[in-house]
């Protein structure tokens, strides 16, 4: 059976890759992509990489039939899907690629994304996307929600640490090198070529990434108390990728076997032997992650690597992951393409 897809925000980089992704997916078709100035174009003209493709013309949210579509990917800035999902017929299947339907409390979205949810109920409704510890809810779920790039990064390397009591919870530092893509495809002074090209630099240092409020949610659930991590994310100049460096008080080798008892029949995430430490080329323009585990030689901390493709297993590959879970096909169906390199 082939299913009919709507990728909205296709114009963007992560719209562009789900279509990337889909075109060689055996049960997913793509009969529908929108964009917002880019609307009316050519997908050809706006992506030349994907000239080669049979592809529906770039149109409009509202020109969309939604009747005839089993599953809708969001692509879009945060804010757009709320009332759009709302909206939409009960009978299409959604994955946000945003952050609208991330956090579960009303209050905590109001407080990171500086505006209040249109519909509270649908955040309720939503299922977190983090596929390799929400499946079984994915796969009953009409509305998924993907996790941010950075979220994800970092929270396969510590979800099992922190579920096991391998780590000091209060002294957990995160410090990410992050691919200029995951900024979006729209023009940005501080993204030019002359700015990235031979720089490397923190943003939302201090406790201001939104991505803290998912991390706050998350970690302090699995611990049964507050967790707040020290998270700093540093543009540095590449494409794609991101490379989680995070630093924790607790046993290298305990730490190391806990991943691999953890991840051991994922086929996505790699752990690496122990000792050896993971590389962002290594995963570019595919669905894996890679995590190694380096002890120090000061006793009591570790250094735990984590790395994935914030376009693929970072957004995009995580939403046909659960997209195919969502529509009860294999898991790993289209997605298991080696990653590029060098
Ligand atoms: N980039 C990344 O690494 C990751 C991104 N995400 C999330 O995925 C979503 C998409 O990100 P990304 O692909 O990078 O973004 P881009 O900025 O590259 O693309 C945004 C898309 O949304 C469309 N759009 C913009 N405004 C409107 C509007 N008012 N109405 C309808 N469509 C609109 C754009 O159309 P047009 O081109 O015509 O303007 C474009 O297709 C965001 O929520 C982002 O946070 C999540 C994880 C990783
Ligand atoms: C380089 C850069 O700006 N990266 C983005 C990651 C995008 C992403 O995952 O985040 P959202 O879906 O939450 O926007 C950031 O750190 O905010």
């Amino acid at each position: 059976m082939t299913y009919n897809v709507a990728i909205l925000g296709a114009s963007g980089y992560t719209g562009a890759e789900l279509v990337r992704i889909i075109a060689t997916h055996p049960s997913l078709r793509v009969a529908a992509l929108s964009a917002d100035r880019k609307a009316g174009m050519e997908m050809s003209d706006v992506y030349p990489h994907l000239r080669h493709l049979d592809l529906p013309q770039l149109c409009t949210i509202e020109e969309i039939d939604f009747e005839q579509i089993d599953l809708a990917f969001a692509a879009l800035p945060h804010g757009l899907s709320q009332a759009l999902v709302r909206d939409l017929p009960k009978t299409v299947k959604v994955v946000d690629l945003g952050a609208d339907f991330r956090l579960r409390d009303p209050k905590k979205y109001e407080f990171w994304y500086g505006a209040e949810h249109v519909a509270p109920e649908l955040q309720k409704e939503a299922v977190y996307g983090l596929t390799e510890f929400y499946r079984d809810d994915i796969k009953n779920a009409r509305l998924v929600a993907g996790t941010g790039c950075n979220a994800a990064t970092v929270q396969f390397a510590l979800r099992p640490l922190i579920a096991g009591g391998l780590i000091d919870l209060d002294d957990i530092i995160c410090d990410l090198k992050n691919g200029l893509s995951g900024a979006g495809r729209s023009v940005k002074e501080n993204m030019l070529f002359t700015e990235r090209a031979t720089n490397v630099e923190g943003y939302a240092q201090g406790g201001k990434h939104r991505h803290l409020g998912e991390f706050d949610q998350e970690f302090s659930a699995i611990a049964g108390r507050p967790v707040e991590i020290m998270f700093t994310p540093h543009l540095v100049p590449a494409s794609r990728g991101i490379l989680a460096s995070c630093y924790v008080k607790g046993d290298a080798a305990a730490i190391h076997a806990a991943l691999e008892a953890q991840y051991k029949d994922e086929p996505f995430i790699v752990v690496l032997p122990f000792g050896k430490a993971p590389g962002m080329g290594h995963v570019a323009g595919s669905n894996f992650c890679h995590i190694g585990v380096v002890g120090d030689r000061k006793t009591g901390r570790a250094l735990v690597v984590s790395t994935l493709d914030n376009l693929n297993k970072g957004s995009s590959g995580q939403a046909v992951q659960n997209a195919n879970l969502m529509l009860g096909l294999p898991e790993t169906e289209g997605l298991m393409l080696s990653p590029v390199f060098p």
